[in-house]
């Protein structure tokens, strides 16, 4: 990426008392809604069908022009500024990547710049990065349509055309709505690793709440008419619920969504014996047997994990060969203790090899770290950074609106977010 890794390049938004009222209909579908969101942070819009989520996402690039109140961007009050020119710097992404079919994926990512008049020699380039950044093999996607890509793929390229011209903010509207729950946590793991990258503002629209707790620093659970019922961490949101909405909302099993707290790269990996094809058995065999270990895995030329073979395999073959084993659960270091979890069990394994970025190999997490992590989070402390400011009505106090122009972040106020929660 251009920007220096881990940089914040996001801007912070506000929503100041902001209405939306339909014509035709009795109440308005959003009232007087006033939520901080930190720039640089995931916040995700969670609530019943209907609640007026997708109402909120779309005043803030204003696809929908709030009834009344203001919407501020780093500063700047972006209510009156013209909605063409607002949505080239707002990313969108919606269910299924919103691809323009008879377009390649190359130029469906280049719309924006195109727009925006940048020469062709640094689209191109621009585009190349994008789709490595999403793990997409440019030399292989470039030139597809979007028919002749898979449905996570085509959410890949979505979310790389909004990310295009650079924006500070990406609104997503159940971006991952339309794939199957394996894709799902791939992309939700791929949404992360960018996220470290790019750190910008991203606002998410979800109806899952595993979703809501896995990405956000801050979820925003809606009751109708957008009515804010409680805006806070994950953890504290399942620690304490604000009402019995909340709760229900939260469903069944809050203990175990704890799990979904902590990612796999937040605790300790097991180091593995790892072996390239090529290599003789018994070497392999005898550096498992050095190590104490009943497993090793078989590592690609770009070190990412191919397969995993046991002592008893080992002493069976002469030659590592470049065999790939589909069904070797793998997780990414993105992935939840829960996905990680699930991964073993699907597989009737009690490990899981962890990948990081670009598939590369880390190590192995197993059983016992995820229940010695479980054991190490029920005893500590839940988070203790401020929460963002969200109401529903009334007017945020005057100095809250002028720092938020100014950019600042005010440590010593209750009322305005200061730190980033993780
Ligand atoms: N263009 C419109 N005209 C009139 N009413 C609308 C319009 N768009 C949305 N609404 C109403 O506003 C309310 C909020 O809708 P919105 O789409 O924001 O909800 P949502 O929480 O995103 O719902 P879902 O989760 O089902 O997508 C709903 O009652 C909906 O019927």
């Amino acid at each position: 990426m251009s920007e220096p890794s881990g940089a914040i390049t996001g801007a912070s938004i506000l929503l100041d008392e902001v209405t939306k009222q339909y014509p035709g209909q009795i109440k308005p579908a959003v009232g007087g809604l006033t939520l901080e969101i930190p720039a640089g942070s995931i916040v995700m819009l969670v609530g019943p069908s209907g609640c007026g989520k997708t109402t909120t996402l779309k005043m803030i690039n204003r696809l929908i022009e709030p009834t009344d109140g203001k919407i501020v961007i780093d500063g700047e009050d972006v209510t009156q500024m013209d909605g063409d020119t607002l949505r080239r710097r707002i990313g969108y992404v919606i269910q299924a990547g919103g691809l323009f079919p008879h377009m390649t994926v190359a130029a469906n990512i280049a719309i924006v710049p195109k727009m925006l008049g940048w020469d062709k020699a640094k689209i191109s380039a621009r585009v190349d990065e994008l789709l490595e950044l999403v793990s997409l093999d440019p030399a292989v996607y470039r030139d597809r349509y979007p028919k002749e890509l898979s449905g996570g793929q085509q959410q890949r390229v979505g979310v790389a055309r909004a990310l295009a011209a650079d924006p500070p903010v990406l609104l997503m509207d159940e971006p991952f709505g339309a794939v199957d729950p394996i894709t799902r946590q791939r992309l939700q793991d791929e949404l992360l690793n960018i996220q470290a990258e790019v750190q910008k503002t991203i606002v998410m629209v979800t109806h899952d709440f595993d979703e809501a707790v896995k990405l956000g620093d801050w979820i925003a659970v809606f009751d109708e008419g957008a009515q804010l019922v409680q805006y806070d961490s994950p953890e504290r949101i399942l620690a304490n619920p604000a009402n019995d909405f909340v709760e229900n909302f939260i469903g069944s099993g809050a203990g175990l969504k704890q799990l979904t707290l902590t990612r796999v790269n937040e605790v300790e990996l097991v180091d593995a014996v790892t072996a390239t094809p090529g290599e003789l058995a018994s070497a392999v065999l005898s550096r498992l047997q050095g190590a104490g270990q009943q497993l090793a895995v078989v590592l690609d030329s770009r070190k990412r994990p191919a397969r995993r073979l046991s002592r008893r395999q080992l002493s069976r073959m002469q030659v590592i060969d470049d065999t790939v084993d589909d069904s070797m659960p793998v997780v990414s270091d993105q992935s939840t203790l829960n996905d990680a979890l699930d991964t073993m069990l699907v597989a009737s394994s009690e490990t899981a090899v962890v990948t990081g970025r670009r598939d590369v190999f880390r190590g192995l997490i197993n059983v016992q770290t995820i229940m010695e992590a479980i054991a190490q989070a029920n005893s500590s402390a839940s988070a203790d950074s401020e929460a963002p400011v969200g109401l529903n009505s009334g007017a945020i106090p005057a100095i809250s609106v002028e720092n938020a122009m100014a950019g600042e972040a005010d440590g010593e106020s209750a009322q305005h977010p200061v730190e980033e929660p993780r």
